[in-house]
């Protein structure tokens, strides 16, 4: 057994995991990296990366090119691996910290264990991710069940994708496949793209019906049966008939095998427990972050995660994390993209502070231009500084980072109505959104028109 002394020990080589490794190191601090299956962890090998690359195949068929179902994933696996080298062994290596590949384990409040070495470290950071969820529904054993740790390896081009769930997963795939050829049908237990606005979800979906997918919602799945090479789903909703099944109900936090009890680190059905400095609330020498920390699951809050804890466990500074800044997109066509609070969540907290400025992509040149005027934004506003904003449309998850930048900054709607853009871009309709805010405040106030008329009247 080979015994090593370190500053910080993380585990797992993903999103948040590489992310401290990198920081950490190159600010002066040892650090050594566990990683037992690939580097880049879900987000480079099984999720965002594929998922995003998938969709840009099919937005190549919708724009009428002709795409075989393998070359399609051919893409995929180039971009995976145009990606892979800064997420490597050798990039690591190569930066200063100590890569192992092997799952670790704790084996007492100060030590894990991967492979034949036992590492002590000052600090631990658990950054093992999630993994799909594949819920016991009954037959589901007589099935080949895809997630997204297979579906991406599929070669031959599913006749008809059945896809249980309608969240980001669900819905990515499902327009993806749709255009790639296969019949597709969603089957969804409540509302699909239910953690997002409805109204502006809704514009979402229908698109996607209108491109011939079947979306069933408030059906769950309750058994699963197969017959030859035909899959039946039973739902409250009826009985639907595919050939392949992919499943995309959620996702299950990597904590199995950590042996977290053998150092105190407690734990539940979310993942580690942890204070909002991302620390756990029973080992303090202790973090998690990512996935396995317990709130929002995506690739830039695994990153936002590993700055605070990289001010926390390297610095000592008081650092906190906060989650009201932190956006999302759903990258179907068009995109669906969300800040802070949605109308409902805000109108729940504010009451009758809140003030909803609406713009529509139809009023934008841009989008007349390109002909892609499908699209809505709402921004949350109370006390003339925006707390939330949601986005359907073309380019949603980039117009988006104007308000991410707004709320992360408490910047006021001012900020954005004085900031000139580029005419004509996709952008202008965030400042269209901020003038709808104002434009009764300046239009409709009687005092407004009373200065004016004042004013004129004594200008030379
Ligand atoms: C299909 C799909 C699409 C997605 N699309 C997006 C998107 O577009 N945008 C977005 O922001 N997010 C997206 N996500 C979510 C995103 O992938 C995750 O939020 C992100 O990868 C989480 O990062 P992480 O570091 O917590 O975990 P991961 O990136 O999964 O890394 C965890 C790593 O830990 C390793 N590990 C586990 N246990 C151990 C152990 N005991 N010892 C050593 N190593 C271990 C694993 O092998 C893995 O490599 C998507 C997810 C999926 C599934
Ligand atoms: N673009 C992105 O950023 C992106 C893309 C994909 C995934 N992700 C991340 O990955 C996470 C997981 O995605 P997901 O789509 O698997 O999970 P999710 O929890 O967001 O959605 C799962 C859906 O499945 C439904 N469901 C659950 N059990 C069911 C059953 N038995 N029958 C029918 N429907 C059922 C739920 O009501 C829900 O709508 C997301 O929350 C997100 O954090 C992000």
């Amino acid at each position: 057994m080979t015994r090593i002394k370190t500053d910080l020990c993380i585990i797992g080589g993903g999103s948040g995991g590489l992310s401290i490794a990198a920081g950490a190191v190159q600010m002066g601090a040892d650090v050594v990296l566990l990683e037992g299956h690939k580097m880049g962890g879900d987000c480079l090998n099984d999720g965002c990366v594929p998922s995003k690359a998938l969709l840009s195949e099919g937005k190549r068929v919708k724009a009428g090119q002709t795409v075989d179902f393998g070359a399609a994933k051919d893409h995929v696996a180039d971009v995976i691996a145009t990606i892979e080298p800064h997420d490597s062994v050798e990039r690591f290596e190569g930066l200063g910290v100590k890569v192992i590949r092997e799952y670790g384990r704790f084996i007492s409040p100060t030590e894990v264990q991967a492979g034949d070495t036992v590492i002590e470290a000052r600090r631990f950071v658990i950054a093992t991710g999630s993994g799909p969820l594949v819920p016991p529904i009954d037959g589901i054993e007589d099935v080949t069940v895809h997630t997204n740790e297979t579906i991406f390896e599929l070669r031959d081009r599913p006749e008809h994708l059945l896809i249980i769930g309608g969240g980001p997963i669900g819905m990515e795939m499902a327009q993806a496949h749709r255009r790639l050829g296969c019949k597709v049908t969603v089957i969804e237990e409540a509302k699909a793209l239910g953690k997002d606005d409805p109204d502006l979800a809704s514009i979402v979906l229908e698109k996607l019906r209108e491109e011939g997918i079947e979306i069933i919602e408030g059906a769950q799945a309750e058994s699963i049966t197969r017959n030859g090479d035909e899959i039946t789903v039973r739902t409250g909703k009826g009985d639907i008939t595919g050939s392949h099944l992919l499943m995309a109900v959620g996702r299950k936090v990597n904590v199995e095998g950590l042996d977290l009890d053998k150092a105190g680190i407690d734990w539940g059905r979310n993942g580690v427990e942890v204070d909002d400095r991302l620390r756990s609330t029973s080992n303090r020498r202790v973090y998690a972050v990512g996935d396995v920390a317990g709130g929002l699951q995506f690739t830039h809050v695994a990153g936002y995660h590993a700055g605070v804890v990289i001010r926390s466990a390297l610095l000592g500074l008081p650092s906190r994390q906060k989650t009201g800044h932190i956006p999302w997109t759903t990258y179907t066509d068009p995109e669906l993209a969300q800040v802070g609070l949605t109308e409902a969540q805000a109108r729940k907290v504010h009451g009758d502070k809140l003030v909803v400025a609406e713009a529509e992509f139809a009023g934008n040149d841009r989008a007349v231009a390109e002909g892609r005027t499908t699209g809505r934004i709402k921004v949350m506003v109370v006390k003339g500084r925006p707390v939330g904003a949601s986005i359907v449309g073309p380019m949603a998850g980039e117009m988006i980072a104007m308000w991410a930048m707004a709320i992360a900054n408490n910047l006021k709607m001012s900020a954005i109505s004085n900031t000139v853009l580029p005419y004509p871009t996709f952008s202008e309709i965030n400042k269209r959104a901020a003038g709808a805010y104002f434009s009764p405040k300046l239009f409709e106030s009687r005092t407004v028109k009373r200065v004016v008329r004042f004013v004129q009247r004594w200008l030379p």
